[in-house]
């Protein structure tokens, strides 16, 4: 007989390690970083800077994060035989594959990549926050047969980005919306990516082997993967009429929504409040688009259905929402999700490994303990 009564499914509740970077309350909504909450990150700071505060731990001095900012700019390029790469990946593969053959590539050409040391893993960390933003930009131009735009020095990390993916400059309100959706995603605790990074780092492996890993775990659609499935979702409902029923029909077949529920939230996610109000914002100037309109019914139909098991809008409810009001195709939603991302895998991988221990979690053995090898040819 076995005993699987104490075996935490998911880890749900697990600790397995301290850290001095995300606080988490999922019953009240809350998140902050360095104590400090959300909400402020997104209205008063930049991408650059919370990545910076990750880091190193604390808010930057102004000296700080101009020389922070300075460095971020001189590593926006990537090396040729990596963009040489990019180029000839086949057409039509998902960017995510595409982001994560990039960067393990990138490992091969840095030739401080094998070193583990935290100075190196800063090092290698900062080239990398720079350079998912060339490199994601890139696939797009190569997989739409567009030339690659190379990064301007001249426009924030937000601004480049955009810059480099459309090849037209944004406006000033565009880049900084687009900042502020990569100042919300930029690190939330031990999700699923972050504790792959960590768990690959816990080998004592180098930053280029965690962040490809992390990658992966990203892609998937129970995790980041989330916001494209949304805009897939939105896309199958078409108008929002048709919202309701679809929605109380996926629930009665007891099938799963996306952008909804949280394993931490069991309330709303305080991002996905941020990101309603900035999609209501364009909505108000612009005219609501379809897609906030269903997501609005959407939205209504999870909370008054099964909000009283605690599943609310998350992150990736509304995210899609503000990228599609950009211009910016949903292939390209989970990548953006791992531009902001990368800087909470860096700074989480560095926490963990002054104090490192190998994770090596256990199971509860449920299979034959009695078993006879039988030869080949005896099978039946
Ligand atoms: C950036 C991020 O990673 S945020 C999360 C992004 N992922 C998604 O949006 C995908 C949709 N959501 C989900 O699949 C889940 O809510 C997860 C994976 C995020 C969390 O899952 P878990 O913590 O494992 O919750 P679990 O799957 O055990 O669900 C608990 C209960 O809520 C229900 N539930 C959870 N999520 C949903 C959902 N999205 N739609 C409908 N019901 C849901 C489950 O059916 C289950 O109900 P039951 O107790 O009656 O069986
Ligand atoms: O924390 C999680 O499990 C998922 C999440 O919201 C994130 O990674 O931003």
């Amino acid at each position: 007989m076995t005993n699987t009564a104490n075996v935490a499914k998911g880890l749900e509740g697990v600790l397995f390690t301290e850290s001095k970077l995300t606080f988490i309350n999922g019953t009240e909504g809350i998140l902050t970083h360095l104590g400090i909450p959300i909400q402020e990150w997104a209205e008063h700071s930049t991408f650059e800077e919370l990545s910076l505060a990750l880091l190193d731990g604390k808010l930057p001095t102004a000296a700080e994060l101009a020389a922070f900012d300075a460095e971020l700019k001189a590593n926006r390029a990537v090396p040729q035989a990596l963009l040489d790469v990019i180029a000839a990946m086949p057409r039509g593969v998902h960017p995510m594959q595409a982001l994560r053959t990039a960067v393990s590539y990138l490992g091969l050409l840095d030739p401080q990549a094998e070193e583990t040391s935290e100075d190196a893993r800063r090092a290698i960390s900062i080239r990398m926050i720079a350079q998912f933003s060339t490199i994601i930009a890139a696939v797009n131009r190569a997989q739409e047969g567009q030339d690659i735009v190379a990064p301007r020095m001249d426009l924030t990390h937000a601004g480049n980005f955009l810059y480099m993916l459309t090849g037209k400059e944004p406006t000033e309100e565009q880049a900084r919306l687009f900042d502020i959706a990569l100042v919300l995603h930029a690190d939330h605790g031990m999700n699923a990516s972050t504790f792959t990074a960590i768990a690959t780092a816990s080998t004592l492996s180098d930053m280029y082997s965690c962040i490809t890993s992390a990658v992966g775990a990203l892609k998937g659609p129970l995790h980041g993967g989330a916001n494209e499935a949304v805009m897939d979702m939105l896309d199958e409902v078409g108008t929002p009429e048709k919202a309701e029923a679809y929605i109380s029909g996926k629930l009665d077949r007891k099938e799963k929504i996306m952008g909804v529920g949280h394993r931490v939230y069991k309330y709303f996610d305080p991002r996905s409040r941020v990101l309603r109000d900035y999609a209501e914002l364009v909505a108000n100037k612009e005219g609501k688009s379809t897609y906030y309109q269903i997501l609005e019914t959407i939205e209504k139909t999870v909370v008054d259905r099964i909000g009283s098991k605690g599943i609310y809008p998350n992150v990736d409810f509304y995210s899609g929402t503000v990228y599609s009001d950009l211009g910016i195709r949903k292939e390209y939603f989970t990548p953006i999700f791992a531009l902001a991302r990368i800087s909470g895998w860096c700074a989480s991988v560095i926490e963990y490994t002054r104090d490192n221990r190998l994770l090596r979690p256990d199971a509860v053995y449920t299979g034959e303990r009695d078993g006879k090898y039988v030869p080949l040819q005896d099978r039946q």
